[in-house]
């Protein structure tokens, strides 16, 4: 989690007050999103991209969250760190729990001083915010890139309603998966040497062991003590069908396709704007 860029940016755009109704009982602050933008020409690509990540998030909190709500799943990534921000910023926000999607959700939930739940406690959740890696036309989605796509799949199936958010490079024009890093893929660790192979089989042109890089030898190790593989199977005309066949195999956890589950999508525009796709 990148606490200096939350304080940073609040420090840049905080708040003015909690004065504006919002589907009574839920209070926002007057300040609106449109506001947190700049022109986007003289604006540096890396604060483009994060303005347009907080402009997703805000409206996405905005306009979904129900006043009624009282299980609230929260995802992971760089984008989710708005939403933990805004739903931090409602008045009622001692009546509902937040469920997190791994260990830097559950920061961002304790740090935006949300009431934190377990998903074992709270297995009917209301509405689940959470980022991707891409999103084409139908809501099919890839995630993974921060290696919790176990449990934001878990809290995105036991969600009533589920919307995604993110800035306007994650949007695929065509129908399908163009993403091109590999398909993330939780496994068993000891199973590696059986499902790579398999995941060739299935067509996977390269299959790769996600490496922790220079903050550790070795793989990355997710939230559930597991290895992840990157398996690129090039450009997903059906990523239904290919998350079936990869469910199948023997060592499998969970795929990051994610097909038939979010709702909505917000994107944050480079001009500032945010678009919104429906299912
Ligand atoms: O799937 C995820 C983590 O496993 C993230 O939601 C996804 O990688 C998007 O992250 P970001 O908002 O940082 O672009």
């Amino acid at each position: 989690m990148n606490i200096s860029r939350v304080i940073a940016v609040r420090s840049l755009f905080t708040p003015r007050s909690f004065t504006k109704s919002f589907r009574f009982p839920i209070l926002f602050p007057t300040q609106s999103v449109s506001s947190l933008t700049t022109s986007a020409q003289s604006t540096p690509m890396s604060s483009l991209v994060e303005q347009a990540k907080k402009a997703a998030a805000y409206q996405a909190v905005d306009e979904n969250f129900p006043a009624t709500a009282k299980v609230v799943g929260i995802g992971s990534g760089s984008t989710v760190v708005y939403v933990a921000e805004r739903i931090g910023q409602l008045s009622n926000k001692d009546s509902f729990v937040c469920i997190p999607t791994g260990f830097q959700s559950k920061q961002l939930i304790i740090d935006n001083g949300l009431q934190l739940g377990a998903i074992e406690q709270f297995p009917e959740i209301d509405i689940a915010f959470d980022g991707a890696d891409e999103v084409d036309p139908a809501l099919n989605l890839i995630k993974g890139g921060g290696a919790c796509l176990f449990q934001e799949k878990l809290v995105a199936v036991s969600a009533k309603k589920f919307v995604v958010v993110a800035d306007y490079r994650k949007k695929s024009d065509s129908l399908g998966i163009q993403w091109t890093q590999g398909v993330p893929i939780e496994i068993v660790p000891n199973s590696y040497a059986k499902v790579i192979p398999d995941l060739k089989k299935l067509g996977a042109k390269t299959v790769n062991i996600r490496q922790g890089g220079s903050a550790k030898a070795g793989p990355v190790i997710t939230d559930n003590n597991n290895f992840l593989l990157d398996a690129d199977f090039g450009a997903i005309k059906d990523p239904k069908a290919l998350h079936d066949q990869i469910k199948a195999l023997v060592g499998v956890v969970e795929t990051g396709l994610f097909t038939e589950m979010a709702s909505k999508s917000y994107f944050g525009e480079q001009d500032g704007k945010v678009n919104v796709w429906s299912a």
